[in-house]
């Protein structure tokens, strides 16, 4: 991947983050410089999804030219070329609009105010986003529903001080929901998307009857395909072999990736397979969400069941619990030893937190790493000091990443590459 191609985005993208303490925010501009941070990683994945809703999945036969304008502008080719408008004005006749999208994930809820220039005859482009992140997730609130207005109130006056006045009654708003919402009983979940619902009524925004949803898991894998495909480059040179995308969320993880065996599309179990038309090709994906599987549900499922003290080393303990929760779930396909991954989330934040990758950088592991990582985290006396003699040659195998650090933020995630990918396989 080049350097460069996301890093403009960060140019133009304005994020503001709560602090540890959750009150306090902050907005940072980024000078321009090449550094890239993992906050660029949503709005990645979030014009993807911007992408896949609002152009590929609902208006099919318009997707190229909305694919190209949007995923172009994302990976910052256009936006060295010109100045940014000021919010509001129509600079060389060029129309500016805006977009307010909610991403309620489980363990929070982000506001991406997307702006737009649409120079005259063409198609759109983005040209500045604005973000703020809110914990805890939606679904903390089922038992609570009237408090979970207070965030979705501050996230829109977020929107409400980014977008001028004269914008707020053209400017749609839409959230889409993942794990933590497909994981409450039916009846819960639907009254907290209500509330929310009423909550965009209320304000000035332009607010559609679907504006307010839960995502299938499919959509959310396909989403985060297209995009992080777009930023390799292989969605738009058609010889060029597509990545996977691996994204472990907190309720629920994806992998979508392109098989090209025969085999594979073959031995896929029922509704492990999709199909999308883009650039008038067809690419049928392998993709499949495992609901219950994300970081701290499938934590939740393992140690909910601990009883008394563990008799075996705490690895091999965690180990046979991880087995259990995982037999006959998840399907293995062969052909991902050959297929190079992009991961994201909590992938990117458990390797970053044992000093696998970079933090800011992101870089490229082999799944065995994050079980060597795990024996050594293992080990560790609860202070966090290495236990004298762990007795195992893991612990002594230094901690690094494989390869090369990538210089982009759709690599706030973690590569795996082909060989890594195969090797690691073989280790399992
Ligand atoms: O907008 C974002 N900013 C920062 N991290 C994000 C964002 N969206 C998702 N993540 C990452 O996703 C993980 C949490 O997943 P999420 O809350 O979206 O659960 P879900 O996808 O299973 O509903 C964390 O690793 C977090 O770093
Ligand atoms: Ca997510």
């Amino acid at each position: 991947m080049k350097r460069g191609t996301c890093c403009e985005t960060c140019r133009k993208t304005t994020y503001i983050h709560q602090s540890s303490a959750g009150k306090e925010m902050r907005k940072i501009p980024n000078h321009g410089n090449l550094r890239v941070t993992k906050v660029a990683y949503p709005l990645g994945l979030c014009v993807g999804l911007f992408i896949y809703v609002a152009y590929i999945k609902w208006h099919r036969a318009s997707a190229t030219q909305a694919f190209l304008s949007i995923a172009g502008v994302a990976s910052g080719a256009r936006w060295g070329q010109q100045a940014h408008s000021p919010p509001g004005t129509a600079a060389h006749g060029h129309e500016v609009f805006y977009g307010i999208m909610f991403d309620a994930g489980s363990t929070g809820t982000r506001v991406h105010v997307f702006q737009f220039d649409q120079p005259p005859g063409e198609i759109p482009t983005l040209t500045h986003e604005t973000f703020k992140a809110l914990k805890p997730g939606l679904s903390a609130y089922a038992d609570d529903v009237e408090k979970s207005a207070q965030g979705i109130q501050e996230l829109l006056d977020v929107a409400k001080q980014d977008i001028p006045f004269d914008f707020w009654k053209t400017t749609p708003v839409v959230l889409k929901a993942t794990a933590g919402l497909r994981l409450l009983p039916g009846e819960k979940a639907q009254k907290l998307l209500q509330k929310v619902k009423e909550v965009f009524k209320a304000s000035p925004f332009l607010v559609g009857d679907d504006c307010v949803s839960i995502m299938n898991g499919t959509d959310e894998g396909v989403s985060a395909w297209i995009t992080v495909n777009f930023l390799t480059g292989s969605l738009k040179a058609p010889g060029r072999s597509s990545v996977g995308m691996l994204d472990l969320g907190g309720g629920s993880t994806q992998i979508t990736f392109l098989p090209r065996l025969e085999a594979t599309l073959q031995a896929s179990p029922p509704g492990h397979l999709t199909a999308i038309r883009m650039f008038n090709r067809t690419y049928r994906l392998y993709s499949y969400s495992y609901l219950g599987l994300g970081l701290m549900s499938a934590r939740l499922a393992i140690l909910g069941g601990v009883e008394g003290q563990p008799e075996a080393s705490l690895h091999e303990l965690c180990v046979s619990r991880v087995s259990e929760i995982l037999r006959n779930k998840v399907h293995r396909t062969e052909e991902v030893k050959h297929v190079e991954f992009y991961a994201f989330s909590y992938y990117y934040d458990l390797a970053a937190s044992v000093g696998l990758i970079d933090a800011e950088n992101g870089g490229s592991l082999v799944v065995g790493d994050f079980e060597l990582a795990a024996k050594y985290v293992d080990h560790l006396e609860p202070d966090g000091e290495p236990v004298s003699d762990p007795g195992d040659a893991a612990t002594e195998q230094p901690l690094c990443v494989h390869g090369p650090h990538l210089h982009q933020p759709a690599a706030a995630g973690v590569r795996l590459s082909q060989e890594q990918s195969a090797e690691a396989d073989s280790e399992n």
